[in-house]
């Protein structure tokens, strides 16, 4: 169950750049550009947009983005900011919305052909888009709607509080980068998407709980998400990761996978660190709601992230965000990779490439 308390609304204005009208207009304009060429011809499938020609042309046309957007983008990928986060706000998106979907998946990208576009091109500036065949079909844009009877689930298709958490932590060639960018908010504004930074938790932390995090006593459980309808034929439900450490890298920067609902650890002491962590980063969350053309960026190695539970209605107009992965690097999950698509397989049985 969720233990941690809502975040305070706010603290991040200094990671928050909002579009001017007359940049969301240029952006637009190169969106809607590089949309009505698409899909291109002899697309395996339409709904996945994993296409070499497709991403190429998504990324050139990205070299045509707002410059002071760009500049951001470029900043955060090299040398991150206090927050492991970045907000953009005034994103162009489609005006004519479909309804949000209620089983959770858009009836086609093309219905929505500037959002998707506008995402995959602000992806483009932050590394190569990854997706996962066990995770949302391997779609590389995901839709996040609250599903009806999913309610109470540690997943993005619930409504509760959503536990802070390393996206795909137990995974190899977990995201570097992920994008959630919003097309509607919940009706009663509630949903604070909150992030965590270690740079930030870290000067709470004692001496002992650090060089415990530094140990390889933790475990994650698979996510559910990563097993069911359209999952391939992954390890699944119940499967945990190797052991891993939560803290690894540089001492005044380390890296950091951590997942508060589904992380295990191996003795007394690591639980307590990680309990340790969770208090930390509680008084260092920041949080924002999201509205429609407004795009978080977490860095996943440097914060944590989750969501305060919010009421969803089922009536077509409830929250939808779209998500979208990078890494920095593709060619070191070229094992799990077809060539040319950059969904990764299900992994295999015991968890490793
Ligand atoms: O709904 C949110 O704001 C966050 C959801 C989330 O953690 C995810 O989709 O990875
Ligand atoms: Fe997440």
């Amino acid at each position: 169950m969720p233990t941690h308390r809502p975040p305070v609304a706010g603290g991040v204005e200094e990671v928050t750049f909002t579009l001017t009208a007359q940049e969301r207009d240029q952006f637009r304009k190169v969106a809607a550009e590089v949309a009505d060429g698409l899909p291109h011809p002899g697309l395996a499938d339409p709904a996945l947009l994993d296409d070499p020609g497709v991403l190429a042309d998504i990324e050139i046309a990205a070299r045509w983005l707002p410059p002071r957007l760009a500049r951001e983008l470029s900043r955060f990928r090299t040398r991150g900011n206090a927050h492991g986060t970045l907000i953009v706000r005034n994103l162009p998106v489609d005006d004519d919305l479909p309804p949000t979907p209620a089983d959770g998946v858009a009836p086609d990208w093309a219905r929505l052909p500037l959002a998707t576009v506008a995402q995959l091109a602000t992806v483009s500036w932050l590394g190569d888009v990854i997706a996962y065949a066990d995770e949302k079909s391997g779609r590389l844009v995901q839709d996040i709607v609250p599903v009806r009877g999913a309610e109470r689930r540690q997943e993005n298709s619930g409504s509760v509080m959503l536990e802070l958490h390393t996206e795909d932590g137990f995974h190899p060639f977990k995201p570097d980068f992920v994008t959630l960018l919003c097309l509607r908010a919940d009706h009663e504004r509630r949903a604070l998407t909150s992030t965590g930074a270690i740079t930030r938790a870290l000067p709470r932390l004692s001496a002992g709980c650090v060089a415990t995090l530094r140990r390889p006593s933790f475990r994650i459980r698979h996510s559910s998400s990563f097993s069911g309808a359209g999952a391939g034929a992954g390890v699944g439900e119940g499967a945990v990761s190797m052991p891993l450490p939560v803290l690894s890298g540089p001492d005044t920067e380390p890296e950091l996978t951590a997942d508060f609902h589904a992380m295990e650890a191996d003795d007394e002491t690591a639980a307590r660190a990680l309990d340790e962590l969770r208090d930390a980063m509680l008084a260092v969350l920041v949080g924002t709601v999201l509205d429609a053309g407004d795009l978080i960026v977490v860095d996943n190695r440097a914060a944590v992230h989750g969501r305060t539970g919010f009421r969803p209605r089922y009536d077509g107009q409830d929250r939808w965000l779209r998500r979208c992965f990078a890494v920095a690097d593709l060619r070191r999950s070229r094992g799990l990779r077809t060539s040319g698509s950059h969904v990764c397989a299900p992994l295999p049985a015991e968890g490793r490439p």
